[in-house]
């Protein structure tokens, strides 16, 4: 049974290893519903093993997860999409010499009369592209003819096919230019104002004081401070990031 006063997202004593290398220990992270949470630490900290949980990429070995208050088993991305958590990564995984609208519905594509449907997919691809604001407005080119911000409207577009309640961005402002950048934290507050949950992995603290809610710390795979994006201090944050402090669940040094 769901529990509507539930968190969306709740994650509690979560534990992954490979071989001897602690990923995650006793991770844990709690997304609400029309929230950006970011999630940030150093190289190695565990932020895209966590992402890679969540998405049902990686099986942890210990610890729960629970989705509006339900312990669920997100054992591939398969079931994860089911349980309507969507992730994008660093890849995008688009299919370079297809159009925008055939890799919004790639292996979702429907099928009307045992033909592809492509009136109701370009229909809904319009709709999915408006409601991240625009900014790709040819639906027929090849991916490969976008920029790096209209590939990651795509890419973010793709997960509106399963009407997710959790959508995961690993690092999705890398390597794009500060305008594309931009273009990208505007599709995360669209994401916002559909009520979708929103778990933001990003090295970019700017980015991330630009449209986060919370601000989530790992460091050597554990948890390492939970600060308000609004009123936290910009050092703290840091110092929390490179271990010269250490902070509880509310950004109060330990
Ligand atoms: N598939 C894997 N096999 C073995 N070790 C892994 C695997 N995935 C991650 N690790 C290790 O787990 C640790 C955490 O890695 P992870 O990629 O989650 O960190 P991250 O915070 O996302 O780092 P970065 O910012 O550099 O991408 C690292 O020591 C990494 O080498």
């Amino acid at each position: 049974m769901s529990d509507r006063g539930a968190p969306l997202l709740e994650l509690c004593g979560v534990t992954k290893h490979f071989h001897a290398v602690e990923a995650l220990v006793d991770a844990e992270l709690v997304v609400e519903r029309r929230e950006v949470v970011a999630l940030v630490g150093d190289n190695a900290a565990g932020k895209s093993t966590l992402a890679r949980i969540v998405s049902g990429v990686y099986t942890p070995d210990a610890g729960v997860v629970r989705l509006d208050g339900e312990e669920v088993s997100l054992s591939t991305p398969t079931e994860a999409f089911r349980n309507g958590v969507a992730a994008v990564f660093q890849e995008l995984a688009l299919a370079e010499n297809l159009d925008v609208i055939s890799n919004i519905f790639l292996g979702h594509e429907l099928v009307r009369g045992g033909l592809l449907d492509i009136d109701e997919m370009t229909r809904q691809s319009r709709a999915f592209l408006d409601q991240l604001g625009g900014g790709v407005p040819n639906l027929r080119v090849p991916v490969s003819e976008l920029s790096g911000g209209q590939r990651q409207c795509v890419a973010i577009a793709r997960t509106l096919v399963g009407s997710p309640r959790l959508v995961v961005l690993d690092e999705p402002t890398a390597s794009l230019s500060v305008a594309q950048s931009a273009q990208v934290l505007s599709y995360i507050e669209h994401l916002r104002e559909l009520r979708v949950g929103v778990i933001f992995i990003s090295h970019n603290l700017a980015d991330v004081r630009a449209v986060a809610d919370r601000i989530v710390v790992l460091r050597h795979g554990r948890n390492n401070g939970i600060f308000d994006a609004a009123s936290s201090r910009y050092e703290d944050v840091i110092a929390a990031m490179t271990g010269a402090r250490r902070f509880d669940e509310n950004g109060e040094p330990r």
